[in-house]
């Protein structure tokens, strides 16, 4: 698509979300001029919106400078969230849209060390439980107690087909994502609830209308029992968070009895006997079932407890374990790609950061891709201000990981997010050393093409503080690429709009290093005043912003940025490349002539780590 044409399906799509949803088709059609194409496809990305919007796909709410690793959260009623350190005019902007976002699921709630062969493990051990069950229980029938009925077979036989079956795609070596393994779960324990559910209802019913209510409540109790393991297989095998597994249980601690009520409620006549029963025995119905219901509750309970437990211990385990020479240490943190860990080396002893992929990430062939090259890459650049690579490896459940100098101290995101605003003169001490990192890079013919606060770390090197480092190539590509790059093939949008390049944004123009430049300003403009230049919106609104509104001065935004940075900034941001800095290391002597270069040094920066950061300097 030609940058006229992406611009204009931009400015529909910006203004169709003001039109009220029932004209918009008519509107929208009258927009286009006869232009069929640039109906559909405006057409098509407002109905991504809605369902992004729908499923609830939202950036996260601590997260003005990432919008890279967008999360799933379950609330969508709650008033969008305003980035931290947002300008407050976020507040009234719609969902978030996210039609080629990178999804990933909430850190934390995905199992990812090690976890997709163990994932398969336990789904697999619950699998052949509930099969070794279903036989049992159609042995028990047909070759011990001898019931006439062949039909009543016929439920179990197909849950035995369908549990075979999916025991048979799980010993396979197609690799599954955690949602899958979900999916698949609560799939296949669903199954099981309905099975069993619908023959105790035939069974009990049978019985009960045959007048035997002694075998109709011993179909009950065996149901009860079937439950109770049931509950603890759930609580053996499957990972979960305590409140997953508490949902599951209880809800197979109370299908019996749900069953039971459904029985009572559609044949009051054939369940006659239940009241007969209580009243013999001095008791109500509910007295008598109701000690079950609460030994399956309290089971339940203890299920889930254990559930939390086993996943607990699993992930303290793999935390702790080896990954070749390594110790991993603790975790720092998660990114779209994996998790950071600190790191120690078994003979050297220092620390490091290792970054392992995530293992549904490494299904795919073009997040390995990005992931060697950023080692690969990274390695080759030598300027103290870009972190050093160490090693790289494959642990031997087929992970990646590669390891790198650790940085104590904080990301630039971090920094402005705990401290605010920098003062001219830090912005301008750190931004002319990220200017030198990216020279080297840019002189090697590479573009980082994902300069971003949080891929800039803010540390101590050296005895130095304020020492910045530049992280994460893994976007990075030889200048003049092929067009369009941005957006993968899988539909996911590579870099971070907040702080992309208007090319880069529309993927029109070649991209070449006053892309990064671009990108700088855009990391200068949080630096100075606390937020991206756009950040209103989801990712569309943002990159149609980056493509076409004009920049606020960030004096602005922030009273107190001198002339001659804002100028610099303005310039970084410039809409067409041309009128940009042509090379970084201008830009880098731009910077070093501001009158506010002075105002900061390396003993600043050490008072400043020691009083307000000690815990991170130390
Ligand atoms: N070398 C390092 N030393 C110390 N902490 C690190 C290091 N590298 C990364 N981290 C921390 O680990 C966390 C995850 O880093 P990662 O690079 O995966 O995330 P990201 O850059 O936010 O995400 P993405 O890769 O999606 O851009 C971050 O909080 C970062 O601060």
């Amino acid at each position: 698509m030609t940058p006229e044409r992406w611009r204009r399906v931009a400015e529909l799509f910006d203004e169709a979300v003001r039109v009220d949803p029932a004209a918009r088709d008519a509107w929208l059609r009258a927009s286009s001029g006869g232009d069929e194409t640039l109906f559909q496809e405006v057409r098509r990305l407002l109905a991504q919106d809605e369902r992004a919007e729908r499923d609830g796909f939202l950036a996260p709410p601590e997260s003005a400078a990432d919008t890279a690793t967008w999360v799933r959260r379950p609330a969508p009623a709650q008033p969008d969230p305003a980035p931290a350190a947002a300008p407050a005019s976020s507040g009234g902007r719609r969902r978030g849209f996210t039609p080629y976002q990178a999804i990933q699921d909430e850190p934390g709630a995905n199992p990812s060390l090690g976890s997709r062969d163990l994932a398969r493990r336990r789904l697999r051990g619950l699998t052949t439980t509930c099969i070794v069950i279903t036989v049992l229980i159609l042995a028990w029938k047909y070759a011990v107690v001898r019931d006439p009925d062949p039909l009543q077979a016929v439920p179990y036989v197909m849950l035995i087909v369908a549990l075979g079956t999916l025991d048979v795609v799980l010993y396979g070596m197609r690799p599954f994502s955690p949602a899958a393994f979900e999916a698949m779960e609560l799939g296949m324990i669903g199954t099981v609830a309905v099975v069993y559910s619908f023959a105790q209802y035939q069974t009990m019913l049978d019985f009960s209308l045959r007048g035997d209510a002694t075998r109709a409540q011993l179909v009950f109790n065996h149901r009860v029992l079937v439950s109770t393991v049931l509950i603890l297989s759930y609580g053996i095998y499957a990972p979960s968070s305590w409140r997953r597994a508490a949902s599951v249980v209880v809800s197979i601690a109370l299908l019996p009895f749900v069953t039971l009520l459904a029985l009572q409620v559609l044949h009051p006549e054939a369940m006659g006997w239940m009241s007969r029963l209580g009243r013999e025995r001095g008791s109500t119905p509910l007295a008598h079932f109701g000690f079950d219901a609460m030994l399956l509750l309290i089971l339940a309970a203890w299920s889930s407890h254990g559930a939390y437990t086993i996943t607990r211990l699993r992930r303290q385990a793999r935390e702790a374990r080896r990954l070749g020479q390594y110790r991993l240490v603790r975790r720092l943190g998660a990114g779209g790609m994996g998790e950071v860990h600190l790191a120690e080396h078994q003979f050297l002893k220092r620390p490091c950061a290792l970054k392992l992929i995530r293992p549904d990430f490494a299904a795919e062939g073009k997040a390995l891709e990005r992931f060697e090259r950023e080692v690969r890459i990274t390695a080759e650049l030598s300027h103290p201000n870009t972190v050093e690579i160490y090693d790289y490896g494959r642990t031997e459940d087929g992970e990646y990981f590669y390891v790198m100098e650790y940085l104590p101290g904080l990301s630039l995101e971090d920094l402005v997010k705990r401290h605010g605003p920098l003062p001219p003169g830090r912005a301008v001490y750190l931004l002319r050393q990220v200017c030198l990192a990216l020279a080297e890079a840019h002189a090697a013919g590479l573009v980082h093409r994902d300069i971003k606060p949080s891929n800039i770390f803010a540390s101590r090197r050296g005895g130095a503080d304020d020492v910045a480092k530049l992280l994460d190539f893994g976007l990075v590509r030889a200048v003049a690429p092929e067009r369009s790059p941005e957006l993968s093939e899988e539909g996911r949008i590579l870099g971070t709009p907040m702080f992309m390049s208007p090319e880069q944004a529309t993927g029109g123009r070649e991209v070449d290093a006053r892309s990064d430049i671009y990108s700088l300003g855009a990391v200068a403009y949080y630096l100075l005043t606390g937020a991206p230049p756009f950040a209103e919106g989801g990712t569309i609104r943002i990159l149609i912003a980056v493509a076409r509104d004009p920049v606020a001065p960030p004096s602005t935004r922030r009273p107190g940025v001198p002339d001659d940075l804002e100028r610099i900034v303005l310039k970084c941001l410039a809409k067409e490349p041309d009128d940009r800095f042509p090379d970084v290391r201008d830009l880098e002597r731009a910077l070093a002539a501001c009158a506010c270069a002075g105002d900061w040094d390396a003993d600043r920066a050490a008072h400043w780590w020691s009083v307000q950061e000690p815990e991170a300097k130390a």
